[in-house]
């Protein structure tokens, strides 16, 4: 049973006291907070109990756990996944011979198998109620109206169909004004809280595109494919998750989705692309290197979508982005329709953006770069020497109670590789089995933590920032942010993968004196998002503001209303839009050479 896992941390703590004499230095393993002040052994070496805890009082770390052989490994399934994984690796292991026969797979087949491997956890629970009243905010010329209903939408019914399969009732927000407006033809900048149903508002106007553009006669050239639809997404997760999202939204409209990501093997997908491909999803990496190969043109493309758009303006995509968007033989902005959508628009990036769209609309569904109100936010003063043992206190404390009476998965995110692996493994001699995904593993092991991770085999992840956007894993139920981000967005992105879809979930914060920078924008977004700021941190928010410790920027400023940037054309170019202190040079912080490591 899951649930043992309580138990076995109980164990592992008493086991290993007695148990120490292994080739490890003589730690044992974590003790739980109600164990602390008994005697351990005969010689007495009982953890010291204090109110405030204290990482390095205890004999903690090390030590393998005594808890009848199930000792729980970083990846329960890394070596237990052979067949699906060692077959050729990648994504073409996945699904082994999906496409061998002439008969399309039914991307819905899992889906039932994913639910009831969760046992008697509730399936859906959407509540999409919790966004009704959300502000919207659109600008542009002549902005098509929204919908209320898939029903007012001409989707065309297998379309239509699919969606009643993936059980959506209603359009969300986003998708009530999104959909219209790429239906319409415009070029399109939306701005929408994590977990709103950014994918299907792009997805569905591109399939619907597609369908109606089936006859578009494409170039015969060996072994070139001609896609007509490009999305973009910064890593290749994510993109996975997009590809089997559109997979299902396309399923029996005749349109061919193919997914192309770095890591995995490139002849699997160069076959793929033979094949045929309508919709390309890709991460820009291995595009790159397709279109040098001449094995992808871009001359067809009449839709390009960015998910995570300001994340692959930033200075670490960009680049990549424009020598694909603007130097290989794509067609120019107006001559295709762009969409780019993300949790979070700094303005600087909206600017940069603005060189890909074609008088484009501007959407607002909520704050931007605010988080959504559905999740709780906890901070919490915690040195760096406390961290491990004031985590495992928390997750001890989760196992024992649950949250919100359920046991859920947890994701916790550090700064660094080396960091998550040290992590990982502290977790799992300490009896909490723990897996990692960060970008010095390999593909098929993050692949493979990733299923574990959302199977609930291995119910804690930790993980870099490559974890942070997009991915949607219905059960996570908390977030810890054991290293806070430098940069704000980076923050509201990560806790974003929990209160998805209209859940609640919860994230927690470590901060300590290391973190000033954030103290005042996490401080600004937690009273944006009616979440209860702890007194100290508001005195952290004012030294940091006096002292222009405050180096971070708003996305689009705290306040809602007046977000596009073109509406604030007025400001003198060198003016910092945020607030702080630096002008563009001060940009971020958060996606400087540290962080953008931690991707692909
Ligand atoms: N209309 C709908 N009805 C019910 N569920 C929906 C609807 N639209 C999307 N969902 C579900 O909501 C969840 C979140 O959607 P999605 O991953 O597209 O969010 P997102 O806005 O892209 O989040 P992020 O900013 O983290 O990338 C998914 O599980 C998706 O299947």
């Amino acid at each position: 049973m899951r649930t043992s896992w309580a138990d076995s941390a109980d164990h592992s703590a008493i086991g290993s006291a007695n148990t120490n004499a292994g080739a490890c230095p003589p730690r044992s393993a974590y003790v739980p907070p109600h164990l602390r002040n008994r005697p351990l052994s005969s010689e007495g070496a009982a953890a010291s109990h204090s109110s405030s805890l204290q990482a390095n009082d205890r004999v903690n770390y090390g030590g393998p756990p005594h808890h009848g052989g199930s000792s729980f490994k970083s990846d329960l399934g890394r070596q237990g996944h052979g067949s699906n994984f060692q077959t050729g690796g990648g994504w073409n292991s996945r699904g082994a011979g999906r496409d061998r026969g002439r008969r399309e797979v039914n991307p819905f087949e899992n889906d039932e198998d994913a639910d009831q491997s969760f046992g008697e956890q509730e399936n859906t629970g959407i509540n999409f109620d919790a966004y009704d009243d959300i502000p919207v905010e659109t600008s542009g010329d002549n902005v098509p109206p929204p919908v209320n209903t898939f029903a007012e939408i001409d989707l065309g019914d297998a379309l239509n169909q699919n969606i009643l399969r993936c059980k959506y009732v209603k359009p969300t927000p986003v998708q009530k004004y999104a959909i219209p407006i790429s239906l319409s033809g415009r070029d399109l900048m939306a701005c929408a809280q994590t977990g709103s149903g950014k994918t299907a508002a792009f997805c569905f106007p591109i399939i619907s595109g597609v369908m109606r553009g089936a006859y578009v006669q494409r170039p015969r050239v060996a072994r070139t494919a001609f896609p007509l639809a490009l999305i973009l997404s910064p890593t290749r997760e994510l993109s996975c998750q997009i590809h089997d999202e559109a997979r299902k939204f396309s399923y029996q409209t005749g349109v061919k989705v193919v997914v192309a990501y770095g890591g995995a093997p490139i002849t699997q997908q160069l076959r793929e692309l033979e094949r045929g491909v309508d919709i390309l999803v890709a991460t820009p990496g291995r595009l790159v290197d397709l279109l040098e190969r001449a094995r992808v043109s871009l001359q067809m493309i009449r839709y390009l979508a960015l998910d995570e758009a300001d994340r692959m303006l930033d200075m670490g995509f960009e680049p990549q982005i424009r020598k694909i968007v603007e130097q290989m033989d794509m067609p120019p902005p107006g001559m295709r329709q762009t969409l780019l959508f993300s949790a979070t628009f700094p303005k600087e990036i909206q600017r940069l953006a603005s060189d890909f769209l074609s008088n484009y609309v501007f959407l607002a569904v909520g704050r931007v770069g605010s988080s959504t109100d559905l999740i709780a936010q906890r901070v919490e003063y915690v040195l760096e020497s406390d961290k491990r043992s004031h985590l495992m206190d928390l997750l001890h404390a989760q196992r024992e109670n649950g949250i919100d009476g359920k046991q859920g998965l947890t994701l916790v995110f550090v700064e660094t590789k080396k960091g998550a692996d040290a992590l990982e493994h502290c977790l799992c001699v300490n009896g909490f089995p723990a897996t990692s995904i960060h970008g010095d593993r390999t593909q098929q092991e993050r692949e493979l933590a990733l299923r574990s991770f959302k199977s609930g085999n291995t119910p804690i992840l930790v993980a870099t920032d490559v974890a942070a956007r997009g991915l949607d894993i219905p059960r996570v139920a908390h977030v810890v942010n054991f290293d806070l981000p430098n940069d704000i967005d980076d923050y509201v992105h990560r806790i974003g993968r929990t209160g998805r879809a209209g859940k609640m979930g919860l994230a927690t914060a470590f901060f300590n004196d290391g973190n000033l920078s954030l103290a005042k924008p996490l401080a600004d977004l937690m009273q944006e998002a009616n979440q209860e700021v702890p007194a100290w941190l508001t005195r952290y928010a004012a030294r940091a503001s006096y002292s222009g410790g405050n180096r971070n920027r708003r996305s689009g400023g705290a306040r809602f209303g007046g977000r596009d940037f073109r509406k604030e054309n007025s400001f003198n170019k060198a003016t910092d839009y945020y607030g702080g202190t630096g002008g563009y040079g001060s940009y971020g912080g958060g996606y400087g050479q540290g962080v953008a490591s931690a991707w692909d």
